[in-house]
């Protein structure tokens, strides 16, 4: 069976998005880009421009930090303000709830906002991981800003449209390690990897590895969930609250979650077995932000004659603020 057997989500070949042969293509892309924002919500992205070896990379920099002693971690804990979408540092073990602890996560952003640093490793423990950081914080600002514009061109709107929004880069990005867990308990749900949600900002670029367990909710079946196995080098990209609310809900901001990979056939016999471990998983969002004092109004064309404009206007970090203290709540490092 094709390791794709049953997914929802299109893949999108972004190279002649960055460079077209023609306006007509490009605008194509852009369109195919958008169709499915206008459904499912996701789409996989290949020919991205992020090279598969900053990626690789990237994963290796997660490993090497995940794996460092915790009391090293402990040094990064994280700082999670009541409001706003200042997440920096690491959640683990110390404040991750009651229940036992399935996932890790590090987060950070932009490394110039005083009032919320982000929360580094010293540099002894983990050298180059900051300057790596950094540099693939801003690689993924830059690919966020082309995605933004094939959306934009998709909607009909200038190219550049979202693009002075999201100048300030107020992104995050967020290593995530869900550590090994019983399978049989992935699998029954006693456990959850990651429950159901949506995501709040602009959009999520995603990178997963081969473990594989992210889903996403059929848009011609609520409540039913689809496997979106990971294809080597691609990222997938989901709309966020934020921008399905800044469209009129034209984008879908879809729920997704994590749950147990497929079993791979030579190990189906051993189903239901409770010491089977699942391998442990690392991903990589990344999410884009808008500038927070930017106020974001019903994109022009999403609302008029026959379509009523649903939202008012609102600051970002209004709308954050809003729905942080709403939402997630079964997402015990974002609280
Ligand atoms: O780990 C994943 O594949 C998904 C992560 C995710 O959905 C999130 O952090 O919002
Ligand atoms: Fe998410």
């Amino acid at each position: 069976m094709s390791p794709l057997a049953g997914n929802v989500v299109p893949v999108v070949d972004f190279s002649e998005f960055i460079n077209p042969p023609s306006p007509e293509i490009k605008q194509a892309v852009a369109n195919r880009i958008v169709k499915a924002f206008c459904t499912v919500g996701f789409v996989y992205l290949v020919n991205h421009g992020i090279p598969l070896e900053s990626i690789d990379e990237c994963y290796d920099w997660s490993k090497k930090f995940f794996a460092l002693p915790v009391e090293e971690k402990k040094f990064c804990l994280r700082v999670h303000p009541p409001t706003g979408p200042y997440h920096r540092g690491w959640s683990g073990v110390a404040n991750s709830g009651p229940g036992p602890v399935v996932r890790e996560a590090m987060e950070l952003s932009r490394d110039d906002v005083p009032a919320f640093p982000n929360r580094w490793p010293s540099e002894s423990s983990l050298p180059g991981f900051r300057a790596f950081c950094l540099q693939f914080f801003s690689t993924c600002h830059h690919t966020q800003l082309q995605i933004l514009s094939a959306i934009a061109l998709g909607l009909g709107l200038p190219e550049e449209y979202f693009s002075p929004y999201h100048s300030e880069a107020e992104n995050q990005l967020r290593f995530l390690f869900y550590l090994p867990v019983s399978e049989e308990a992935l699998r029954t749900r006693e456990e959850e990897r990651l429950d159901a949600h949506t995501d709040i900002r602009t959009l999520t670029m995603l990178f997963q590895d081969e473990v594989g367990g992210l889903e996403v909710e059929d848009p011609g079946n609520p409540g039913v969930f689809r496997a979106s196995p990971p294809i080597r080098g691609a990222m997938i990209i989901n709309i966020g609250d934020l921008l399905a609310r800044w469209t009129n809900d034209v984008l879908h901001s879809p729920l997704h979650r994590v749950t147990a990979p497929p079993l791979s056939s030579s190990s189906e016999q051993d189903a239901g077995n409770r010491n089977r471990m699942t391998p442990p998983r690392y991903s990589i969002p990344y999410f884009a932000t808008p500038n927070l004092d930017a106020v974001i109004d019903c994109v022009p064309g999403s609302w008029g004659e026959g379509k009523m404009k649903k939202y008012e206007p609102i600051s970002v970090r209004d709308y954050i603020n809003m729905t942080v203290s709403s939402k997630h709540r079964g997402y015990n490092y974002v609280k």
